[in-house]
């Protein structure tokens, strides 16, 4: 049997400036990378056509090709996880596994009982950080505890950027330290159930003009201002520290945004909880109206508020919604219509190319108000004067609603002024625990 280490690529697929790989191939011999079509994962998807798996399968595809140039390859397994270690295990004699770190409640649980299992065999597990710059408890209030408030962590984390370098790690194009293999064979996504999408992905850009006007144009769901890089960050096809080096040169405001991203993902971390509750316990007393027709109306965008519909349609169509946009369609969910945030999450989970559960959970309770956000419960977006505001000339609307302004447009689903003065009563009924 020949003498191993893998390395498992997870949310982390480059090979340039990605720390786990790095310390394998610096550290080790024949090292073999590894990547898991994790069928736990993949029997939720109900849309066949997600273009998200074909993402990543093009991205598998780019390392096993990559990895010709260093006379090695990667080996795709699909299954679960667990069952694919105990088979290789008997296939290879693993040295040790190397691997970058994964926040979310289902992979740390998957990494513990595959850390478990290899244990037992004497193989040592070894994780990295890669997806953040600073993770779990690296930035901690006077106190030792982790924050439960943006603003502190946001500058708590700048400070401690001023004391890290970034600087990337590559490979030195050496072939001794991987494994030597002619090409392992890579399933089609045929092979794991999968069709081709229509959806086009953003390209893998640091667009220095946009970054640098960002806080500009980020507000205005008509321009393109916002980078789209979303779904890069949430794969790991872009390395984290050479967006952030380069963000700080470019934009303080965009640079918050990536700290946004590092906040939820921490705060998900230490409440693993909130994948199914709010962040401020008592807002589950929430008594939501979840009327299912008007849910159906919301994912359709078909609620007669232009904005709110524009930004559905969009989602649907592209596999994106506008920042400014997704904070108002969820805040109309929630509150105008008094539909649960978690049925807004886990339609946004099904169609978002950037979906992330911890920002899409973060994002969802901070426009539910149930979440971390300092804010009371009472701020409640107004969809007309939110398109006055971001889409003055209804550029956006148009483009996503042909029928805007014809008969074929439908009116309103409820009455603004109405929806807003139920909302208040019911969030403060809950509140107030009646
Ligand atoms: C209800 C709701 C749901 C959301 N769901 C997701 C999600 O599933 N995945 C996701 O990555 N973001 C989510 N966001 C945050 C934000 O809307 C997206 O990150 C952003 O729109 C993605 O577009 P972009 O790549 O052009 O971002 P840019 O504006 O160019 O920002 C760059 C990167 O910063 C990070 N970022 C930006 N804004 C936020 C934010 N508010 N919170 C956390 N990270 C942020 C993202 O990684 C983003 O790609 C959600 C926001 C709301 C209000």
């Amino acid at each position: 049997m020949d003498k191993v280490t893998l390395f498992w690529f997870r949310r982390d697929l480059r090979l340039s400036d990605n720390i786990g790989l790095f310390t394998a191939y610096e550290n080790e011999k024949n090292v073999l990378p590894l990547f898991i079509f994790d069928e736990n994962i993949l029997e939720k998807l109900e849309n066949k056509n997600d273009a998200r798996v074909q993402f990543i399968h093009n991205q598998v595809k780019k390392l096993h090709s990559a990895l010709k140039d260093y006379d090695s390859s990667i080996l795709v397994k699909i299954g679960k996880p667990l069952a694919i270690f105990e088979a290789l295990t008997k296939a290879y004699a693993i040295q040790n596994v190397y691997t970058n770190r994964d926040y979310e409640p289902y992979a740390r649980d998957r990494d513990e009982k595959i850390e478990q299992f290899l244990a037992e065999k004497d193989i040592p597990f070894y994780d990295f950080k890669d997806q953040v710059i600073f993770e779990k408890d690296e930035i901690t209030n006077n106190s030792g505890s982790y924050y439960k408030v943006f603003t502190p962590y946001s500058k708590s984390w700048l400070q401690k950027l001023k004391q890290t370098t970034l600087t990337p790690v590559d490979l030195d194009g050496r072939k001794k330290s991987f494994y030597k293999t002619q090409p392992f064979p890579l399933p089609s996504l045929k092979d794991l159930g999968f069709k081709t999408s229509e959806n086009s992905i953003p390209p893998l850009e640091i667009d220095e003009k946009l970054i640098r006007a960002y806080d500009k144009n980020r507000d205005f769901p008509a321009r393109q201002g916002t980078s789209r890089l979303g779904i890069h960050l949430r794969f790991g096809t872009i390395s984290i520290r050479r967006l952030v080096s380069e963000a700080h040169e470019l934009n303080d405001t965009y640079l918050n945004e990536l700290i946004w991203r590092e906040f939820y993902m921490m705060i998900l971390y230490h409440n693993p909880a909130l994948v199914d509750t709010s962040f401020k316990e008592k807002y589950d007393r929430i008594r939501w109206d979840n009327n299912e027709e008007l849910f159906q109306k919301w994912c359709e965008g078909k609620t007669g508020y232009p904005l709110v519909d524009a930004g559905m349609r969009e989602l649907n169509t592209t596999g994106y919604m506008h920042n400014r946009v997704r904070m108002l369609t969820a805040s109309f969910l929630t509150k105008h219509l008094l539909i649960d945030w978690r049925w807004g999450e886990a339609y946004f989970a099904s169609k978002l190319l950037d979906y992330e559960l911890a920002s899409n959970n973060g994002g969802w309770q901070w426009a539910a108000g149930t979440g971390t956000d300092a804010q009371p419960y009472f701020r409640i977006f107004n969809p007309e004067s939110q398109m006055k505001k971001f889409d003055k000339d209804k550029k956006y609307i148009k483009k996503w609603i042909p029928e805007y302004g014809s008969s074929a447009y439908p009116k309103p689903i409820v009455e603004h002024k109405q929806a807003r003065e139920r909302a208040l009563e019911t969030y403060k009924k809950a509140l107030d625990g009646e």
